[in-house]
C-alpha cells in the first residue's frame, strides 16, 4: 500500500456535539482547561469543582467524555467519582480521563482500575490536550455506530425469525411457529389456570380437488380457506398455522369446550357459506373440513405432543363418521363413559 493511501488521521463527526464535563476545583485551571477544550471544538463544557456537582451534572447531562481531576474537597475524590459514574451508567460507558499532579505508576493504575480510561499528567500541553479529545471522540463515534449495528442486527434477526416460522403459501405461521407458539400457551394457560384449545382442521376430499381441478387450483382453495382462518381468529392470542399440507391447527387460549365447539361450528358454517366448488366431493360438491378438538387446563404433565394426539384422534374420528364435522376428543371420552354406566 502508498504511504498516500493511509490517511493522516481517522475522521471524526465533527459536525455532531461533543461535550464535555470538566471536574477541578481550581477555578483559574478549570477556566484555562475549559478554553482549550472549546478551542479543540468541543460543543460545550460542562463544569464542577466537587463531588456533588459533578455526579450532578453528569446524571442530568450525560456528556461524551469527562475530565476528573482526583484530587477534590470534600472528601470525595476522583477515584470515588469516576465509581459513582459507572454505577450510573450500567450498560454503557462515558470516557473519563483523570487529570491530575499525582504522576506514579500506582496513580495511573488506580486510575484505571477506578474506571478511567486515560490519564493526564497535570501540566500538560494544549497539543496533548486536544489529541486525547480527538481520540476520544472517535471512540465515541466508533461505540455509537457500534450501538446503531446491533441494533440493526437485532432487527435483521427478529424479522428473520418472523420469516422462517411463516408459511411461504398461505402466509399462515407454519409447523415450527405452531410449535413454539402452542408450547408457550401450554405454560401460559398452566400459569393462569384457564383452558386451551387445540383444533386440527382437515380439508375433506381435498385429493380429489387436486386431481379435478389442478394443483394450482388446489393452492387457490388453500390460501382462500387460509385467509377463513385469519378472519375467524378474532382474538389476539387466537393462531391459526398451517400444520402439514392440507391440515390447519388452531391455538385458541382461553376456550373452553363449549366455546371451542360453537367456534367450531361457525367455522364450518362460514367456509360453506363462501361455496368453494369442489366438483368430486360427496358433501354437497362444496369445500368442507372436518375437525378434531382437544381442550384442556394444562398441568404439570401436559404436553404439547398429548394435546396434538388427542385432536389427531378427534379429528380421525370426525373423517371416520362421515366428514364435514367437529368432534371433541373429550366430549367423545364423557360419552364413552356415560355409556359405561
Ligand atoms: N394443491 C396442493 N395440494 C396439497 C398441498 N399439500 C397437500 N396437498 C394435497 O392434499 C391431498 C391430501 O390428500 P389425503 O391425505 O388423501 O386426504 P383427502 O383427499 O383430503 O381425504 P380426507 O382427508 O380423508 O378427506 C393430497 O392430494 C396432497 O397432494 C399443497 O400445498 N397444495
Amino acid at each position: 500500500m502508498s504511504a498516500q493511501a493511509i490517511p493522516a488521521t481517522a475522521p471524526t463527526s465533527a459536525h455532531e456535539p461533543f461535550s464535555v464535563l470538566l471536574v477541578d476545583d481550581d477555578a483559574a485551571l478549570r477556566a484555562a482547561v475549559a478554553a482549550e477544550i472549546q478551542h479543540a471544538s468541543a460543543t460545550e463544557v460542562l463544569q464542577a469543582a466537587d463531588a456533588p456537582s459533578a455526579l450532578h451534572l453528569f446524571k442530568r447531562h450525560r456528556p461524551d467524555l469527562v475530565l476528573l481531576d482526583i484530587c477534590l474537597p470534600g472528601g470525595k475524590d476522583g477515584y470515588w467519582i469516576a465509581q459513582r459514574m459507572r454505577e450510573a451508567e450500567p450498560g454503557e460507558w462515558t470516557p473519563i480521563i483523570f487529570l491530575s499532579g499525582l504522576d506514579g505508576d500506582v496513580d495511573l493504575w488506580r486510575g484505571i482500575e477506578a474506571g478511567g480510561d486515560d490519564y493526564l499528567v497535570k501540566p500538560f500541553k494544549p497539543i496533548v490536550l486536544a489529541a486525547k479529545l480527538r481520540a476520544m471522540r472517535r471512540l465515541r463515534d466508533m461505540r455509537r455506530r457500534l450501538v446503531q449495528l446491533t441494533e440493526e442486527l437485532h432487527q435483521a434477526n427478529r424479522r428473520l425469525n418472523e420469516m422462517v416460522e411463516v408459511d411461504a403459501l398461505t402466509g399462515l405461521v407454519n409447523r415450527r411457529g405452531f410449535d413454539r407458539i402452542l408450547h408457550g400457551e401450554i405454560l401460559a394457560a398452566r400459569r393462569e389456570g384457564t383452558p386451551l384449545t387445540l383444533m386440527l382442521c382437515d380439508l375433506d376430499h381435498f385429493k380429489r380437488y387436486n386431481d379435478t381441478l389442478g394443483h394450482v387450483q388446489g393452492d387457490e382453495c388453500l390460501k382462500a380457506v387460509s385467509r377463513l382462518l385469519r378472519e375467524v381468529c378474532v382474538r389476539p392470542r387466537d393462531v391459526a398455522a398451517r400444520y402439514g399440507g392440507e391440515e390447519f391447527a388452531l391455538i385458541l387460549p382461553n376456550t373452553p369446550r363449549s366455546g371451542a365447539m360453537t367456534f367450531a361450528r361457525a367455522l364450518g358454517s362460514l367456509l360453506k357459506a363462501r361455496t368453494i366448488v369442489h366438483p368430486g366431493s360427496p358433501q354437497g360438491q362444496v369445500l368442507t373440513l372436518s375437525g378434531g378438538i382437544t381442550t384442556c387446563v394444562p398441568d404439570a404433565s401436559t404436553r404439547a405432543e398429548g394435546m396434538l394426539m388427542r385432536a389427531d384422534e378427534a379429528l380421525y374420528a370426525a373423517k371416520a363418521q362421515g366428514r364435514d364435522r367437529f368432534f371433541s376428543f373429550e366430549m367423545q371420552m364423557d360419552t364413552i363413559e356415560q355409556r359405561q354406566h
